[in-house]
C-alpha cells in the first residue's frame, strides 16, 4: 500500500516534461518544492541541495529538519524525473488475460476470451486478486493515472475504486453498461437495471473520494453494439444530469463492429444526420468535451470533424490495435483536425501494462501509416511521450492538475534510471540489475531519452509518486 507523504518534500536533479507537442524541456541541477498535500509549490532552476535549504526552505516556510522535510536525490547517470504517465483506456478485469488472444478479431475476441473472464470477477475474492495484482503492476511501469473499465458487477467495480485508493493510483473508474448483444450471463437485466446500477457504483466511487482528490467515477457504455437505444438514451440523460462525469467507450475500432453499429442504429432510428458510429454517440448526447473514445482506428473525415466539435477526446491503443488485427489509427490526422489524443494500454486487446510500451508502439505504428502513403504521419519521441503524459491529461479531463511540472500541479512523477556507464571504460559493467537500456556516458539527453524510449522497461522505473505520495520503489 502507498506510503502517505504528509511532509514537504523536496526533490533534486534532473526533470523533463513536454512543454508542446513536440517539444521536451530539460531543467538540469533544479529543485522541485512539493507541500505535503502533494502540489508543487516551486521549481527552481540551477539549485544545489545548500541553496535550496538555506535559501528557499525557509522562505515557503518550512522546517528543514529531517522530521519535516523529505530529499529525493536524483542525479546518477542518466537519472532523471518524469511525468507519471497517464493510461486512458484500460480494462483491469481483463489483465489475467494479456497475451492471451490467439489470431481472434475484434468481435469473436470479445466472445471467446473476454466476455467469461469479466463475468467470473463478481467474485469477489478473484476480483480482488486481479485488481490488486493490475494496480501495482502498472504503478510500476509508472502509470500514475488509469481510466479503468471493470465489469457490470457494481460491488467488484467498487472494490477497484477501494483498491486504487488505497494503493494510491489516481483513477476513473467504470461500471461497464451492455443489455444486449452479449452473453445471458453477463449483461444488464434491462436498460433500467443497469442505469440503476451505474447510479449505485457512481455514489459509492464518490463517497469514497468526495474531493475527488484521486478516484471519481466514469459513465462507461461499452460500444454502441452492446447498449441498447433506451440505455443510450439514459445514460446521454445521466451525463446531462452529472455534467462532472467523464464518459469513456468505443468507437470505430474494427471493420465488423462499424458494420454492427450501422445495423443496430440506422439514422431514422436516432435522428442522426447519417449512420456514422461518431453520429450515434451524439445522437444521444455521449459524444461531449468530456468523453473518451477509444481507437478511432477507422473514422471517417466527417466523424473526426464532428469529434473536433464536440470537443471529444481520442485514446490511442496501437498495442491492442496490432494485437487484435484492428487497424492503424491515424494519430497526426486527428491532432490535425484539432482532436485531443493520449495512448492506452487497452489491455487485454493490448498485452502490455506499459504506457512506454505504447509510445513506442504510436511510434512504430505512425511509421506503418506513413509508409502507406503519408509521410508526416510519423510520430517523434518528444510526441508520443506528450501523448503518453500532458495529451493523456487532457483526455482524462485533469490537465490542470497532473501531466507536467507546474507550480500547482500536483506531483504525479517517476524516477527514471537507466543505468551505469561502464566505470573502467573497458566495456564490461555488470548492468543486468538496470535493464536493458546500455548508456556510454557520450549520449546527449535527448539521445538518453530516445533509448528510453525505444528500448526501456519497468526496470527503469526507479520510483513513482502521485499526489506526492510515494507508490512504487524498485528494490
Ligand atoms: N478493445 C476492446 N474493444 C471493445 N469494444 C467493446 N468492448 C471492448 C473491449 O473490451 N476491448
Ligand atoms: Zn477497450
Amino acid at each position: 500500500m502507498a506510503t502517505p507523504s504528509k511532509k514537504d518534500q523536496l526533490f533534486l536533479g534532473s526533470f523533463i516534461h513536454s512543454t508542446k507537442l513536440d517539444e521536451l524541456t530539460y531543467l538540469h541541477n533544479a529543485a522541485v518544492f512539493v507541500d505535503a498535500q502533494g502540489k508543487i509549490v516551486h521549481v527552481e532552476r540551477d539549485c544545489d541541495e545548500q541553496r535550496a535549504r538555506e535559501a528557499l526552505v525557509p522562505r515557503l516556510g518550512w522546517g528543514a529538519g529531517e522530521d519535516e522535510l523529505v530529499v529525493v536525490r536524483g542525479g546518477g547517470t542518466g537519472e532523471f524525473f518524469f511525468p507519471g504517465f497517464v493510461d486512458t483506456h484500460l480494462h483491469a478485469s481483463q489483465y489475467p488475460n494479456v497475451g492471451i488472444f490467439g489470431k481472434s478479431t475484434l468481435l469473436d475476441w470479445l466472445n471467446t476470451y473476454t466476455f467469461p473472464l469479466e463475468a467470473s470477477l463478481s467474485d469477489q475474492a478473484k476480483a480482488r486478486k486481479v485488481y490488486s495484482r493490475v494496480i501495482r503492476k502498472t504503478l510500476s511501469h509508472g502509470t500514475t493515472c488509469a481510466a479503468y473499465y471493470a465489469t457490470v458487477d457494481v460491488p467488484s467495480t467498487n472494490l477497484l475504486a477501494d483498491l486504487c485508493l488505497s494503493y494510491g493510483q489516481r483513477a476513473l473508474v467504470g461500471r461497464v453498461c451492455m443489455d444486449q448483444l452479449a452473453p445471458s450471463y453477463y449483461r444488464d437485466e434491462s436498460p433500467a437495471a443497469s442505469l440503476a446500477a451505474t447510479r449505485e457504483s457512481i455514489a459509492y466511487i464518490e463517497s469514497i473520494d468526495p474531493s475527488r482528490s484521486l478516484i471519481r467515477p466514469v459513465l462507461t457504455p461499452r460500444f454502441a453494439p452492446s447498449c441498447s437505444a433506451p440505455l443510450m438514451r439514459g445514460l446521454g440523460d445521466l451525463a446531462a444530469e452529472m455534467p462532472h462525469l467523464p464518459i469513456q467507450t468505443h468507437i470505430s475500432e474494427n471493420k465488423n463492429e462499424i458494420a454492427l453499429v450501422a445495423e443496430l442504429f440506422p439514422k431514422a432510428s436516432t435522428g442522426a444526420a447519417d449512420d456514422s458510429y461518431a453520429g450515434v454517440y451524439d445522437a444521444f448526447g455521449l459524444l461531449t468535451d468530456r468523453t473518451i473514445l477509444a481507437h478511432g482506428v477507422h473514422l471517417s473525415e466527417s466523424e473526426a470533424t464532428l469529434i473536433a466539435s464536440r470537443k471529444a477526446k481520442v485514446s490511442h491503443c496501437p498495442c491492442s490495435n496490432s494485437a487484435i488485427t484492428s487497424g492503424a489509427a491515424r494519430v497526426r490526422w486527428l491532432l490535425e483536425k484539432g482532436v485531443v489524443c493520449g495512448l492506452g494500454t487497452d489491455m487485454s486487446g493490448g498485452y502490455s501494462p506499459s504506457v512506454l510500451e505504447a509510445a513506442r508502439l504510436a511510434a512504430l505504428v505512425s511509421r506503418h501509416v506513413a509508409m502507406g502513403g503519408d509521410e508526416k504521419a510519423k510520430l517523434s519521441v518528444e510526441e508520443v511521450l506528450y501523448l503518453a503524459t500532458r495529451g493523456g491529461a487532457e483526455v482524462v479531463g485533469l490537465e490542470d492538475r497532473v501531466g507536467g511540472f507546474e507550480v500547482g500541479m500536483d506531483w504525479d512523477a517517476q524516477l527514471v534510471g537507466l543505468g551505469v556507464v561502464d566505470p573502467l571504460g573497458e566495456g564490461v559493467v555488470d548492468d543486468q540489475e538496470d535493464g536493458n537500456v546500455d548508456v556510454f556516458g557520450w549520449e546527449t539527453w535527448p539521445d538518453l531519452v530516445a533509448k528510453w524510449v525505444y528500448n526501456g522497461d519497468d526496470r527503469n522505473t526507479k520510483k513513482v509518486w502521485v499526489k506526492g505520495r510515494l507508490v512504487h520503489e524498485r528494490k
